[in-house]
């Protein structure tokens, strides 16, 4: 699960004494809603919100299931003054910003815009605003200004996140929307946690609207999301920001248990011959492939298999992975064919890599390498169990053994599926090979989402990006410095443009293999 948002670049702090110019003088003074200007309100907000109660007056309302959030409809006295904010906001530049946790738009830097409207406000949130609330809560708020735009629009989303990061302690979010109905989309969607502090279900969703401002605690249990942006035309326009003060303790993060890697089946290449296109079976052309990915680590091998499914897979959540007993027939034979010992051998050929015995690394002599393509070619390259097993081998030549493993899934994606850079097994920094082979998503389009990205780590910058391809068998060579996501599926695959059907889900088989 998502654990923090990147920091976005206008996080600044301005220590420097503010200086009378030209510039601030041209600042729009703005006037807050009068439950902010009231004592006796914030001393009951304060209380309230101590003791994890409700309370509300006038514009102001306090909950604090699942989490403490407050809420100011009328946040802006003067709706003149919020038009005209909303004005210099729309006219700002956005940058579309996309990763495996969002997609939406992003204004420029407002720390220092110097439109009149957008330089009040900020003054009143990070001034009077930013103490009131220090009062409230009891802390000192730091004159840390971290303040964006955000649109929202058709399909965008900020998938289920805590906001912490250093520093941050309060979330604030104001709307400036249309009017907007939950089946808008949109909604800032609050989660209840386990007792592992993880997210669990949404309780609470807030649909935006004109001129309120939320608010929250950045705290271990603080998850939320914009859920996607579903109406085709509105857009949810919106300034969000975090007060900086002394962050809340946090415990150590629960570690989410590893999928069981296996080591491979013991069966023979009749599994191979029964399922596999021939072409990839030939040694030279495996030579060829076996080349190609050594030179750019992924490769797609089209047609895989010898038989296409119908879409017949059984209905089977972020993507829903089959549960293993429940598999018909043909998903448990394929299953079965990945985890062969001589789909680990034909996989050693495509790619170089030692996942059997057969297989030398790359500093074994070559004419090992002869006998393995030999062997496999007669037929010797079988899983019975008077062969010599891996770790025997590797005895032999005085080298510590070790046995290739694989761990795989049968997902199925439809709208709203997706995964995170640091979630699951994807995050874990070591050497692999993934396999993902799909089904069923002939008329799958790329802006549907589905894809698989691989992005440096910790870094935005993306590697190499695999659409889903039927019956395509893509091979990927991560090393302990990549990572990667399954973008969301949004609700363009849902839609059916000019009347015709469209791919609404596909299956896959994503599995990953450790030499
Ligand atoms: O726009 C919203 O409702 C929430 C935005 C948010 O969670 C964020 O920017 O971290
Ligand atoms: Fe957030």
């Amino acid at each position: 699960m998502a654990t923090k948002r990147p920091k976005d670049e206008c996080s600044s702090t301005d220590k420097k004494k503010k200086k009378k110019s030209d510039k601030e003088s041209r600042e729009e003074p703005v006037e807050l809603c009068a439950a902010v200007e009231n004592d006796q309100v914030k001393r009951a907000v304060a209380e309230a919100w101590s003791r994890r109660t409700t309370y509300s007056h006038g514009d102001l309302e306090l909950d604090c299931h699942p989490f403490p959030h407050c809420i100011f409809t009328n946040f802006i006295s003067s709706q003149a003054f919020a038009e005209n904010l909303q004005k210099e906001l729309l006219e700002l530049n956005f940058h579309e910003k996309s990763n495996d946790l969002y997609k939406f738009k992003q204004s420029d830097d407002l720390k220092k815009r110097t439109e009149p409207h957008i330089a009040g406000l900020r003054a009143a949130l990070f001034g009077r605003f930013r103490s009131w609330l220090g009062e409230v809560l009891g802390v000192e708020l730091e004159p840390t200004v971290d303040i964006s735009c955000a649109k929202y629009e058709y399909t965008d989303v900020l998938l289920c996140h805590d906001d912490e990061l250093e520093g941050r302690r309060v979330a604030f979010i104001l709307y400036l929307v249309p009017p907007w109905q939950s089946s808008d989309g949109g909604t800032l969607d609050l989660y209840t946690t386990d007792s592992y502090l993880q997210p669990q279900s949404i309780v609470k969703s807030l649909v935006p609207s004109w001129n309120t401002l939320v608010l929250f605690e950045v705290s271990p249990v603080s998850f939320h999301q914009v859920s996607e942006v579903l109406s085709q035309d509105k857009c949810r326009l919106s300034l969000s920001g975090w007060f900086h003060g002394p962050s809340l303790e946090r415990p150590p993060r629960h570690a989410v248990a590893p999928i069981q890697r296996n080591p491979h089946l013991p069966r023979d290449e009749t599994v191979l011959l029964e399922w596999i296109n021939p072409i990839y079976l030939d040694i030279s052309y495996q030579e060829q492939i076996q080349e190609e990915f050594e030179d750019s680590s992924e490769i797609q091998l089209k047609g895989f298999l010898k038989v296409t499914y119908k879409n017949s897979f059984p209905p089977t959540q972020c993507y829903e992975a089959a549960a293993l007993d429940s598999l018909p027939q043909c998903v448990s034979a394929c299953w079965e064919l990945l985890h062969s010992e001589a789909f680990f051998l034909l996989l050693s050929n495509f790619t170089g890599l030692r996942l059997h015995y057969l297989c030398p690394a790359d500093d074994e002599e070559d004419d090992d390498e002869e006998k393995v393509k030999k062997q496999q070619d007669d037929g010797e390259a079988t899983g019975s169990s008077n062969e010599p097993s891996s770790a025997d081998a590797s005895r032999e030549k005085g080298v510590q053994p070790s046995t290739p493993l694989c761990c795989g899934e049968v997902r199925r994606w439809s709208r709203g599926g997706y995964t995170l850079l640091h979630d699951g097994e994807a995050a874990r920094a070591e050497y692999a090979l993934d396999l993902v082979l799909p089904f069923g998503c002939t008329g799958w389009q790329s802006e549907f989402g589905g894809f698989t990205c691989y992005v440096a780590n910790e870094e935005d910058e993306e590697l190499l990006t695999v659409y889903p391809e039927d019956n395509s068998l893509a091979l990927v060579y991560r090393d302990k410095e990549t990572l990667k996501f399954v973008k969301h599926v949004n609700h363009k695959s849902t839609s059916e443009p000019d009347g015709s059907s469209t791919c609404r889900e596909f299956y896959d088989f994503s599995f990953v293999y450790y030499e």
